[in-house]
């Protein structure tokens, strides 16, 4: 590039220039290109001086055009420079580039480019934002596993009686009732005396899927230990927990163990203003046990005279 090419920016030092690692150039305020870099030549496949004289907008996409009239233009008259900006330059193949850009203009109107090509930066963010999201996913699952049953899908302990103590003191806030159950399949350890351990894991599960249709949303549904299942129905009153207790031993019902349909033992008990998990769970627990001790298949509703031994 020589300087006569420069025209009215000739102080500058072209041979300097031409040994920098990017792209510089200038365009006069008819959007002329007056003066380009060796980068052009060397790094974007245009032919030496090939864009003297052109307008600027055929080294940029659509959108960068845009850009340049829109924001580039107002910006240097209010503020002389714009920094740090992402435009894409098409190069002498016709190749899209992302650039990061610094622009600043003079007195005489002249605007002074000078950028490099964001390529690499631009895969490097890519590549993070897929480290990101994989990460994302993985911290998902992890959370899955830490909150739910493994057999069932269902619930784990933990998460219920985390998600329970918020319930309830949700509850109590709000002036309205939950309703815990306990489920117990009967006689369980016959299913897998009988019919072995494989039977009795794939009852588990298909109660763990029958439930999980079962209930709302907003239920909370777990498996609370072996072949003890807990339930919590937010705002919910006796007589709805009721029904839905023989909902639940109809549904239970339709569970094949072997050669027998399953039967289970429900212990049910309704929350008050002053309610907490502990209290409840000990309820229902007491309740379970009066359903079993009263010949199984059945569910009780809490009473104080329940206590088991
Ligand atoms: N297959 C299978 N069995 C389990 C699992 N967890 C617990 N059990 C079995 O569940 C059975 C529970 O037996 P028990 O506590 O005596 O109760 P039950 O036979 O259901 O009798 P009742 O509750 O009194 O009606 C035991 O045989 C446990 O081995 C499991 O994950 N898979």
């Amino acid at each position: 590039m020589k300087d006569k090419q420069i025209n009215t920016a000739s102080s500058i030092s072209t041979y300097t220039l031409n040994n920098f690692p990017n792209g510089v150039f200038i365009t006069n305020t008819s959007k002329e290109i007056v003066y380009c870099n060796d980068y052009f030549s060397t790094e974007l496949g245009w032919e030496p001086g090939e864009l003297i004289g052109k307008s600027v907008d055929i080294i940029f996409t659509l959108a960068s055009k845009v850009f340049y009239q829109t924001y580039l233009i107002p910006t240097l008259l209010h503020e002389k420079i714009c920094e740090e900006m992402q435009l894409t330059m098409i190069n002498g193949k016709g190749i899209r580039i992302p650039i990061t850009v610094n622009v600043k203009s003079d007195n005489a109107g002249l605007i002074y480019w000078s950028f490099f090509n964001a390529s690499k930066r631009d895969k490097l963010y890519e590549e993070l934002i897929q480290a990101r999201e994989t990460l994302e996913q993985q911290a998902e699952q992890l959370k899955l596993l830490a909150s739910t049953d493994e057999l069932t899908t269902l619930l784990n302990r933990r998460e219920m009686k985390y998600r329970s103590i918020l319930a309830i003191e949700l509850a109590a806030r709000s002036h309205y009732s939950v309703a815990l159950i306990q489920l117990d399949i009967d006689h369980f350890k016959k299913v897998n005396d009988m019919y072995g351990h494989p039977e009795g894991d794939r009852v588990l599960k298909e109660l763990g899927i029958r439930l999980k249709e079962f209930a709302r949303k907003t239920d909370l549904v777990s498996r609370f230990g072996g072949e003890e299942f807990l339930i919590l129905l937010p705002d919910t009153n006796k007589q709805d927990a009721i029904l839905f207790c023989q909902r639940l031993h109809q549904l239970i019902g339709e569970i094949k163990a072997g050669d027998y349909y399953t039967k289970a033992s429900i212990g049910l008990t309704i929350s008050r203003p002053d309610s907490i998990f502990k209290t409840l769970y000990t309820e229902v627990d007491n309740a379970l046990y009066k359903a079993k001790e009263s010949g199984r298949n059945r569910t009780e509703l809490y009473n104080k005279t329940y206590k088991k031994p």
